[in-house]
Order: C-alpha cells, then structure tokens, then sequence
C-alpha cells in the first residue's frame, strides 16, 4: 500500500529528491500543458504539477475537490509556489476520485448557514482546522494548568434533578417513569468531590435551553469547571489569571501558524499577563454611566455593557462585586456589604466579554438554607448540596469557564458557533 510509504507535507518540505505524500485535493487549476493541484493535509499545503502526456496527468485531470490521492515525485524549489516548493509528480500511486465537491472554491465565502449545514465537510477547510488546531491547544493548556498545581481531574453526572443556574435554562430529559434535566454546571458535584480531594477541575459539556441566538450562547457547551476547599475571592482570582494567562500563551507558542492564517493580531494576546485589571461591580456601573450608558446600580450587565466595559482596557478584567440579585443563590455575600456578593466575572478584552463566571461559596449551613428560601426556591430540591454544609464544611471558591468562548476570543472569531466543531443553538441540531 503505498500511501504507507508516504511522508507528511510537512516533513515533504523538509525533504529533497523523491519523496510520496498523500491528502486531499484543495485547489485545482488545469492549463494547457500541467495541472497544477495543491495538495492539503494536516500539517499543510503542497502544490503537485503533473506534466501533459503521462499517465498522472490523466488520472489528475479526473480528480475533483477534496478527492483522495498519494502521489510520487520530484521535490524541487519554486518560490512562486506556496512554502516555495513544488511535487513534480511521478506517479499517482492510489487515488479516490469521489463526487463533486459541494464547496467550491467560491462557496467558502458562500452563505454562513450552508457552511453550517455541510459543517461535517467544512472541518476540512484550512479556517476550521486552525480553529481546531486551536482548540486542541486549549483543551491541553487546561488540563497541564490544573494537573501541574495538584489538581484532581474529577467528572460529574450529565443528567441531574435540579438548576444551578436558574430552572429558565434547564433542558427536560425523560428518565424511565420520571424527568431529569441535562447538567449546566459541574459546580455543586464538584463542591462534594473537594471534602474529599480538596482541589478539584473537570472540563465536560453543559448545557442551556438559550431561547436566543446570540453570538457567544450556545445551547451545549464545553466547560472547565474547578472548586478549591479553603481559598476565598482574592484566592480565585489569582486562579483565573494564571490559568488564561497559562491558555494565551500555549497558543501564542504553538499555534502563532493557526492564527496568523486566521488573521488574528497577536499583540492584543501578548498582553495578556497577571495581574489582570481588577474592577468592582460599583466602578464598572460609574464607567458605564459615563460612557453615556443607561444603567442603574442592581442592574445586571449584559453583552453589550460588557463590550464597551472591555473595550476601555487592554487586558482581561476580573469584575467581582456583583449584587446579590443578579447572581445565583450559592454565591456568598460579603460580610461587610450584604447587598453584594464575593462573585467575579472575567471578561475577555476587544468586545469579547465573559468568559470566567465564579465566586466564594456560602458554606455555612443555615445561611445556605435561608438564601435558597429568600430565592424562592424548596431547600428539598438541594438537600444532598445542603449536606455538604452539614459535616466539616470549610470556606471554598470555584468557578467556571467557557472553552468555547476562550477559543472565540483568542482565534479572533466574531461567532462562538466558529469555535466549536458542530454548534449547537435553538435552530441548529443538524450535523
Ligand atoms: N463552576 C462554576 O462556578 C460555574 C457556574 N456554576 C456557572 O455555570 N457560571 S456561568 O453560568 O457564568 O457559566 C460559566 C461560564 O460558562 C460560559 N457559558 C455560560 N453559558 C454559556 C452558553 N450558553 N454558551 C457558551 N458558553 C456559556 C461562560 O464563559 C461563563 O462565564
Ligand atoms: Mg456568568
């Protein structure tokens, strides 16, 4: 089987003399004496000339979009091609010719629904795989954050019985003779995992029946959620900034290829180091204002306040403060202000906003109990989360982190549904 013998276009351009490589077909042109196809793999792009007259000329004039092929041949320089160097092919030692491509050359600027609806084929594309190719650094900068600091990776279950984030969002699941409802947060699993491993992280997907289509909500989304027994709000938000800090820059080291084909400005991520600005609730309320904002003090922030909050600082903000009643009842409230809440957000510079949600955890029992009646809510729907309070309970933070919306703002994407591999939202279920 030749395409066993065959090198990556990567080392191909490392290579000199007779080399095989093997991929898809991404451009063709055909003029009156070669066909000249650029080769795609994962490590690249290779332009193949094949000569009028031989049998891989044939065979190449048949090929169409995206078919399949290893291919022998001749390496030689040739600046004007891309990498500067050129496959004059030899031979075409397997190939599979396939259908019509259904996005051509032009589509890829087509219609952004289409390109959804052939999600399952636009992967291919060189924009997906470098958002891919990014995601996976993301993915692994996590995980080597966490485990390098003692962390235990830990997973909760996806199908739970009651909101952590409000009953407007949850999505009903049949179960047997009963309901469940899919998870929108790891958070209280991981609030019993730390009595026993103390420092805890999962990264898993949550889910959000969002009515609306926004460009940073999805309905399923990927999670890195972590709990830490005994650390309070300034604790946390040391965490947060060396973990996004730790995210931009792995993908600033292994991606630099990644971003520059998406056209992102890396100067904007090279800034992203501690100490992050830190802006309380209160203040951010002021700056609003006085950008000519219509907001009073209680009213939550939403994408746009946060845009225009981002856009007056070069750096992520870690935004804590928030009033009791625009967060969720677990958040404690702060012993000296009992109107506001130990909570931080942290927003992502450029417009992108959001993308930590987190805070200290009420972990005195009766406190617990009286917030969750004050919020209207049956303490029986949070008995086993109460218990929690009831044995050895001790001061913990945790938070969590939107992995899609991290790969969004640091691939440059206008839309979190480029982030992901097949978005989900209320009118998109299909790839
Ligand atoms: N363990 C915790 O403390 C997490 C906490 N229970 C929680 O879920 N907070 S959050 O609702 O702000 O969501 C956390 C982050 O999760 C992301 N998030 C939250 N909702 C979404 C949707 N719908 N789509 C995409 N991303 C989303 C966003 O970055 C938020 O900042
Ligand atoms: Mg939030």
């Amino acid at each position: 089987m030749a395409y066993r013998r065959a090198v990556s276009i990567a080392e191909a351009f490392k290579s000199s003399g007779t080399v095989t490589v093997r991929g898809w077909v991404y451009r063709k042109r055909e003029l009156k004496d070669k066909i000249f196809i650029v080769l795609r793999d994962s490590t690249g792009i290779l332009q193949l000339v094949f000569a009028r007259g031989t049998e891989a000329f044939n065979v190449a004039q048949r090929l169409n979009l995206e078919s399949s092929l290893v291919a022998t041949g001749l390496i030689k320089e040739e600046p004007r091609a891309p990498g500067g160097k050129e496959l004059h092919v030899q031979s075409v030692d397997w190939y599979y010719e396939g259908a019509p491509y259904p996005i051509n050359e032009d589509a890829a600027q087509a219609d952004s629904e289409y390109l959804l609806d052939v999600r399952h084929l636009w992967l291919r594309s060189r924009k997906m795989q470098a958002v891919l190719k990014i995601r996976h650094t993301v993915f692994g900068a996590i995980h080597e954050y966490f485990r390098s600091r003692g962390y235990y990776e830990v997973q909760g279950p996806m199908f739970i019985t009651a909101a952590v984030e409000g009953g407007a969002t949850l999505f009903k699941v049949p179960y047997f003779d009963d309901v469940v409802y899919l998870t929108q947060s790891s958070q209280f699993y991981l609030e019993a995992f730390i009595f026993s491993l103390e420092k805890v992280y999962t990264i898993a997907p949550s889910f959000r029946a969002e009515p609306s289509r926004t460009r940073r909500h999805l309905t399923e989304f990927w999670h890195a959620e972590a709990e830490m027994a005994w650390y309070h709000l300034d604790d946390l938000m040391k965490v947060n900034e060396e973990l996004i800090s730790h995210i931009v820059s792995k993908v600033l080291e292994e991606r630099l290829d990644e971003l520059k084909l998406l056209g992102r400005k890396t100067e904007p991520l090279e800034a992203v180091k501690p100490p992050f600005y830190r802006v309380s609730y209160d203040e951010a309320v002021d700056i609003l204002k006085a950008k000519g904002v219509d907001i009073k003090w209680g009213d939550d922030l939403g994408a746009d306040e946060e845009r225009i909050l981002t856009l007056q600082f070069d750096k992520p903000i870690q935004l804590y403060g928030f009033p009791e009643k625009v967060k969720a009842f677990y958040h404690r409230n702060d012993p000296q202000r009992p109107e506001v809440t130990l909570s931080v957000d942290v927003l992502a510079p450029e417009g992108y906003g959001e993308i930590i949600g987190g805070g200290e955890r009420i972990y005195d029992e009766k406190e617990l109990v009286s917030k969750i009646e004050r919020f209207g809510l049956n303490p029986k729907d949070y008995q086993w989360y109460i218990d929690l309070r009831r044995y050895g309970s001790v001061p913990h933070s945790g938070f969590g982190l939107g992995v899609d919306r991290v790969v969004m703002w640091i691939a440059g994407l206008d839309h979190i549904r480029d982030a992901v591999p097949f978005p989900r939202d209320i009118r998109r279920k299909y790839p």
